[in-house]
Formats: C-alpha cells, structure tokens, sequence
C-alpha cells in the first residue's frame, strides 16, 4: 500500500445486541494475515467492548482503543466525532501504516449513523433475533449504509425468522443496495463479508469510494429527571432540545 493513502476507517453500527463487537472480531480473524488493523470501539460508560475484543484475542491488544462516550452515543459518531478522530488518528499514527481501522458506534437504536466526516464506509448491523420485520422499518442506517448485514441467520429456525423474506425485504427498502446474511459460523458468509470489505478497500485506494452520509437520525426523546426531551441531529433545520414541559434552545 502507497504510505501517502491513509486508512479505509469503517464504522459499524447498529442496535443494542445485534452483534457489531463479534462481527468485528469475525472481520479481524477473516483478515488479520492480509490487513494491518486497528479497532476504536464506542461505549456509553465503560470499555467493555474494547476489553471483549481485547479477550477474543483477534488481534493485538495495543491496537484496540476504546472511547467513552457519556450520554447519547450516536452524537460522538455524528455531531461532535472529536473524540473519535482524535482516536482513530493515534492509533493510525501509532501503528502506521494501517490497512483498515474498524469504529463500533455504542449499541443504539434503529437510526444512529455515522458522521462521513468520520469514516469512509459504513456497515449496519441488524440480527433476526429482532425479528422479521426490522428490515422494513427504514430509517438511514438501514436504507443508505454502504452494507446492511442480517446477522446471526443460525438463529433464525429458533426465532422463526425467514432469512430470504428479510433479505429481499432489505434490498427492497435500499433501493437493491448490498444486503449480506451473515452467521459467525457459516463460513461461506463471511467469505462474502471478506470479499466486500477486500473489494471497498480496493475503492478507497483506488479514489473510486466517495463515502456517503446516510442522513441524520430521526428526531427522538432523552428521558432525564426533568422528564426528558426531544432531540434532533438534523443540523439542515433547527437543531432542537426540547424538554418536556418547557421549551428550550439548543
Ligand atoms: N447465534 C449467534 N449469536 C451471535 C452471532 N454474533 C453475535 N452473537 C451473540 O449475540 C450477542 C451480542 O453480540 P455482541 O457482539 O456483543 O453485540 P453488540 O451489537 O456488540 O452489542 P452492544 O455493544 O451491547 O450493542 C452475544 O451473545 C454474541 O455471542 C452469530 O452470528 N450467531
């Protein structure tokens, strides 16, 4: 790799649980003799995707950082990423040069998505333990990631899930951008997440990948001991904090 192409910095999210720290570490063992990789993981208050990642053995430990992100963790991969930069700009640093950079966002909801000011592509990751019908729901992550993945499809005989159904649900609400049905244990899928990510690398080595903004999360409600407010990421129109009961400015 010419030295003068930094990183392709990747960012995975998703909800709670859908499977984003062990896909990573599937991503890290598919590809750890062919990459140089570093990991930055995003947790609300503590490091324990970090220390999970760390435990699973895929890859150095130096190279797994963790950012604690305090409340609201889509707003550390989208609104304010300075924490974020700055940790995925040391480790490239440190560990220079670097092939791949992989960001977990903290477990969220269905609409969190990533600055492109912060990574080049990004993955969404929903599982059929959600159910079905997750796919159809929309919102930006599902609709304009550069890949959505259905993950843990092992389970769906268990939770009566039919993958193919998900699938062509998935396609249809992006408009037939990629859609990959992944276990960690079905080796033929992650031979497809390999070849796409391989292939994405390629892009952004090549200047062919223009990384794409998803779009902002829908506006949402933040309890807190005043009862909570609305808050909105959409920067194109009013940014609003309004707490219940009483109106108030950003
Ligand atoms: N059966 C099955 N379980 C999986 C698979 N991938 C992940 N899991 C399990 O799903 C659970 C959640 O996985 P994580 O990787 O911690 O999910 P996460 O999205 O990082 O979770 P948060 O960081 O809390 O949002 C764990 O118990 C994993 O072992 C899979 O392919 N198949």
């Amino acid at each position: 790799m010419p030295e003068t192409i930094r990183s392709l910095r990747l960012g995975v999210a998703g909800p709670v649980g859908t499977g984003k720290s062990s896909l990573i570490a599937t991503i890290c063992r598919a590809l750890a003799d062919d990459l140089r990789i570093g990991v930055i993981t995003n947790d609300i208050y503590t490091d324990e995707d970090a220390r999970f990642l760390r435990s699973a053995g895929v890859l150095d430990p130096e190279r797994i950082r963790a950012v604690e992100t305090g409340a609201c963790p889509h707003t550390a991969i989208r609104d304010d990423i300075t924490a974020n930069l700055l940790a995925v700009e040391d480790l490239e640093r440190d560990f220079a040069p670097l092939d791949l950079v992989l960001v977990e966002s903290g477990g969220d909801n269905l609409t969190a998505t990533f600055s492109p000011a912060l990574i080049d592509a990004q993955l969404f990751v929903l599982d059929v333990a959600g159910g079905g019908d997750v796919a159809r729901k929309g919102g930006p992550g599902i609709a304009r990631a550069d890949l959505l993945i259905v993950n843990k499809t092992d389970l769906a005989p268990y939770v009566g899930v039919d993958v193919p159904q998900m699938v062509a649900d998935a396609v249809e609400a992006r408009d037939g951008a990629p859609v990959l049905a992944l276990s960690r244990t079905d080796a033929a899928s992650v031979a497809e997440l390999r070849t796409w990510l391989l292939d994405m690398l390629a892009h952004h080595r090549a200047g062919t990948h223009v990384p794409q903004d998803p779009g902002p999360m829908a506006p949402h409600f933040h309890a807190d001991e005043d009862g909570g407010y609305v808050h909105s990421h959409d920067h194109d129109q009013d940014h609003e904090h309004t707490h219940a009961g009483t109106p108030a400015t950003a």
